[in-house]
């Protein structure tokens, strides 16, 4: 199997300077793990970052190293260390353009490598146990954290400091690990393929622009100024804004962006149902609804699909598709 580092609080030490960084490479984080674990791994520093300067570039790098060593029939499956700020994103991009069935298991943990209670030798340990797990097949990207095992699609980091870091409000749990067993459950789904080799990150600017009481279209506007293509709208309630923000929403899908609705609310999906600016007026300008997708994901959703096609009609035919689940 192999390990793929990225960075994170799981790699992070205090350095003479006194700041947080990530500064453990991935032989270091395996080290203990080669000694018990019956399988041989196989290691690499993708790159070592906190996972807030994520970015597009950066997770279709991801992406391609992690298909590499999937591309060695003996790799039972890949976990991917990453930090917890945007391991919700990076998991989506994989589960979109990793189409492999073997387990591809994202971990990382909430306090540093140097701390005495680190959770990070725990996290990965039981990270490499669902990789090489067979019923860890066909799920599609996941993630394990805290002894849980959670889809890639729908995940989110509910806490910023505690141990149990993430939730899958809508999707549930797929399984858990305890003491090195893997519980999984035999939910298998057919998930959506992107091709990587045709992503092109130049062209998926996609930005977030919150909905909230008194809000106007002046971001929208400025986003598209910027070079955004796409725009998810961090709606309200089941998905809802304002007549000034419904305009701009059709005036910025006529002149050919991407406008994506999801929500602000943590559960449910959303639903066009208002009107004077609400759901229904959203999406009769041009708004496509995400489902229960949060805005980090849809926004990922869209970028992939920005990135993919030139075309952006195929785009607004394809991203109800990514939505579903
Ligand atoms: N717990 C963590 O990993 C948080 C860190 N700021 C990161 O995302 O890199």
């Amino acid at each position: 199997m192999a390990v793929l580092a990225t960075g994170g609080t799981i790699a992070t030490r205090r350095g003479p300077d006194g700041t947080v960084k990530a500064r453990a490479g991935v032989d270091e984080l395996v080290a203990d793990l080669r000694a018990r674990a019956g399988v041989a791994i196989t290691v690499e520093d993708v790159c070592r970052v906190g996972s807030y300067r994520m970015n597009l570039e950066l997770m279709a790098h991801v992406a391609v190293r992690v298909n590499e060593h999937l591309e060695a029939p003996a790799t039972a499956g890949v976990v991917v260390t990453h930090g917890t700020d945007t391991l919700e994103e990076t998991a989506f991009f994989l589960d979109l353009f990793v189409a492999d069935d073997r387990p591809v298991v994202l971990t990382g943990a909430q306090r540093p490598a140097d701390a005495a209670d680190s959770d990070g030798p725990r996290n990965l340990a039981d990270a490499v146990a669902v990789a090489t797990a067979p019923a860890g097949r066909g799920l599609g990207a996941v993630v394990v954290f805290d002894g849980a095992v959670l889809p890639a699609r729908g995940i989110r980091k509910n806490h910023t400091l505690a141990s149990t870091a993430f939730t899958a409000p809508d999707g549930g749990l797929l399984g858990w690990v305890h003491q090195g067993e893997v519980h999984l459950s035999t939910r298998r789904r057919t998930r959506a393929h992107l091709d990587l080799t045709a992503f092109d990150p130049s062209r998926a600017r996609v930005d977030i622009a919150a909905c909230y009481p008194g809000a106007d279209a002046v971001a929208l506007r400025a986003f598209r100024a910027a070079g955004a293509r796409g725009l998810v709208l961090e709606a309200t309630g089941a998905g809802n804004a304002n007549p000034e923000i419904s305009d701009a929403v059709a005036e910025l899908s006529a002149a050919g962006l991407v406008v994506a609705l999801s929500t602000r609310v943590p559960e449910g999906p959303v639903a066009g149902i208002y009107g004077d600016g609400g759901g229904a007026d959203l999406v009769a300008a041009g708004a496509v609804p995400t489902g229960r997708l949060r805005p980090s994901q849809a926004r990922i959703a869209l970028a992939a699909l920005l990135g993919v096609h030139a075309d952006v009609g195929a785009v607004r035919e394809a991203l109800p598709g990514l939505c579903t689940d």
